[in-house]
């Protein structure tokens, strides 16, 4: 079911001169229970156009669905009520400095129908939630980075919404705290079916949490789908970029080029990169390959991860054999399903 649907957003901004097309008539769905990534370079309209969600942005033109309703046309009493039901977390945390963190977390609640008791619960269930039942006296202050995000996930869910957007929240965050934070958001997608929203630059983030990806330039999302097809069958050269990145296959492809510097490839060898889904399909054959060709391979480099439960892989490895040898294994890996490339780095051939 979706739950939000966006149609030919169009955001642009007016300034003196000129004039900033910030999203340019794009459209996207959001089913309940996705955690959809959003990623992209700074400037590439991800905030501005997930902002229209909950209309923190209005767009210029298009349609905004939130389980049905249309959020352009309610009065502004209707879209307090809406809002609420749309969390929302941000990179530098703003929490208010002056309230504890129990506080911080009550304030969504300051004026909802809910007896005092009740609203003291809510808020220690939810702290009990996000693990911080014994920091609710703290000040932000007094409290670490991953710890501030977690205060704010526990105020954005003070009011129980379906939907939660993320924006930017783990991009202050060192990498251990990014996949804690990350793993509390997809305990929170799991437990309360909460739809998240997740901006980002860096795919690593998406790739740990999300199930659906939009990539986004310029205005508009040049390439979108499941996390397995953007991962596995990557369109345009700007996901790629990104999946090279997340996959630290751009940092193994650094040190090949260094080893091959001082140790050339000879004639009889070629340097190949192997992507493979599924972990049954190209270690049986790399295994098997001298016997079965007479083409040997050295390994410099391999990586498996599990995305939505599929296991992707990615391997860079030199295979050694006579050039018949060689067409003939890459042939029998390509008809396994493995995908196979030729690499040349630092003016090898
Ligand atoms: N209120 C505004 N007034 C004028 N221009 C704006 C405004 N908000 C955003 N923009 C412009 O719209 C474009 C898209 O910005 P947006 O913040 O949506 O990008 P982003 O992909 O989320 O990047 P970042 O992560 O840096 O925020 C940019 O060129 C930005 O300068």
């Amino acid at each position: 079911m979706a739950v939000i649907s966006l149609t030919d957003i169009n955001v642009t901004f007016k300034q003196k001169n000129r004039e900033i097309v910030a999203v340019q008539n794009e459209s996207i769905t959001i089913e309940k229970g996705d955690i959809y990534g959003i990623v992209g370079y700074s400037g590439a309209g991800k905030s501005t156009l997930v902002r229209t969600i909950n209309l923190l942005q209005r767009p210029t033109s298009g349609s905004v669905l939130v389980n049905g309703t249309e959020m352009t046309s309610l009065k502004p009493a209707q879209l307090r009520d809406e809002r609420k039901k749309i969390g929302m977390i941000f990179q530098h945390f703003n929490l208010m400095s002056e309230l504890t963190v129990f506080g911080n977390v009550a304030q969504p609640l300051k004026h909802a129908k809910m007896s005092k008791a009740d609203k003291t619960k809510k808020v220690n269930d939810l702290l009990d939630l996000v693990g911080l039942a014994d920091r609710a006296g703290n000040y932000p202050a007094q409290l670490s980075g991953g710890q501030k995000q977690r205060v704010a996930i526990a105020r954005a869910l003070a009011n129980d919404p379906e939907i939660l957007i993320s924006d930017e929240a783990t991009s202050a965050l060192d990498p251990k705290t990014t996949n804690q934070i990350l793993a509390l958001l997809k305990k929170l997608n799991q437990e309360l079916g909460l739809t998240i929203v997740l901006i980002t630059h860096e795919m690593q983030a998406v790739k740990e949490a999300a199930n659906k990806v939009a990539v986004m330039e310029n205005g508009v999302i040049i390439e979108r789908g499941s996390l397995l097809e953007i991962f596995t069958n990557p369109q345009k050269q700007l996901t790629k970029d990104f999946i090279n990145t997340a996959t630290n296959r751009d940092e193994a492809l650094e040190k090949v080029t260094e080893l091959l510097e001082e140790q050339p490839l000879a004639d009889d060898e070629e340097l190949l990169q192997i992507n493979y889904v599924g972990a049954d399909t190209a270690q049986p054959l790399l295994s098997t390959i001298y016997a079965d060709y007479g083409v040997t391979t050295n390994l410099l480099y391999s990586n498996m991860e599990i995305l939505t439960k599929t296991p992707v892989g990615l391997a860079i490895a030199i295979f050694k054999g006579t050039a018949s040898q060689r067409a003939t294994s890459k042939a029998s890996f390509a008809d396994h399903g493995v995908q196979i490339q030729e690499l040349h780095v630092g003016g090898q051939h």
